[in-house]
């Protein structure tokens, strides 16, 4: 899978995670982008194509990616404790990740 297409991934569930009315839902959501974030985290922006996987930028783009999964995984804990409105607040950060990472690679 293409970045382009996990960053699409992330977004559906994104969205879902933020709407979401019950534990469940909310759950599925969280799953969803736990597994297109790892994914996301084996690709390259297209703003950095040809660079090597270790260079100072592309480390740079997986710590921001492991940013991200680092706060899905607390929402998901949260989530399973059955603390679903502290998941979803915990969720809301996820927003400044994402545009602090996308001024920079997007
Ligand atoms: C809640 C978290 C995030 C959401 C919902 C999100 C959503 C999106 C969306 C909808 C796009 C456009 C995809 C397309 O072109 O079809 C995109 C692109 C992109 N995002 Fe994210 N993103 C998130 C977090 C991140 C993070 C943490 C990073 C980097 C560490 C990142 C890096 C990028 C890059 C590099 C692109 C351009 C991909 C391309 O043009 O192929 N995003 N994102």
């Amino acid at each position: 899978r293409d970045l382009g297409e996990d960053m699409d991934i992330l977004n559906a569930n994104y969205s879902a995670v933020m709407k979401s009315d019950n534990p469940a839902a909310l759950k599925k959501g969280l799953a969803g982008m736990h597994e297109a974030a790892l994914d996301a985290r084996k690709g390259t922006p297209p703003k950095l194509k040809g660079q090597p996987a270790d260079s100072p930028q592309m480390k740079d783009f997986r710590q921001g990616i492991d940013t991200l999964i680092g706060q899905i995984e607390q929402a998901q804990a949260l989530a399973d404790k059955g603390d679903t409105q502290q998941a979803q607040t915990l969720a809301k950060q996820f927003q400044q990740t994402r545009n602090e990472n996308h001024a920079k690679f997007r």
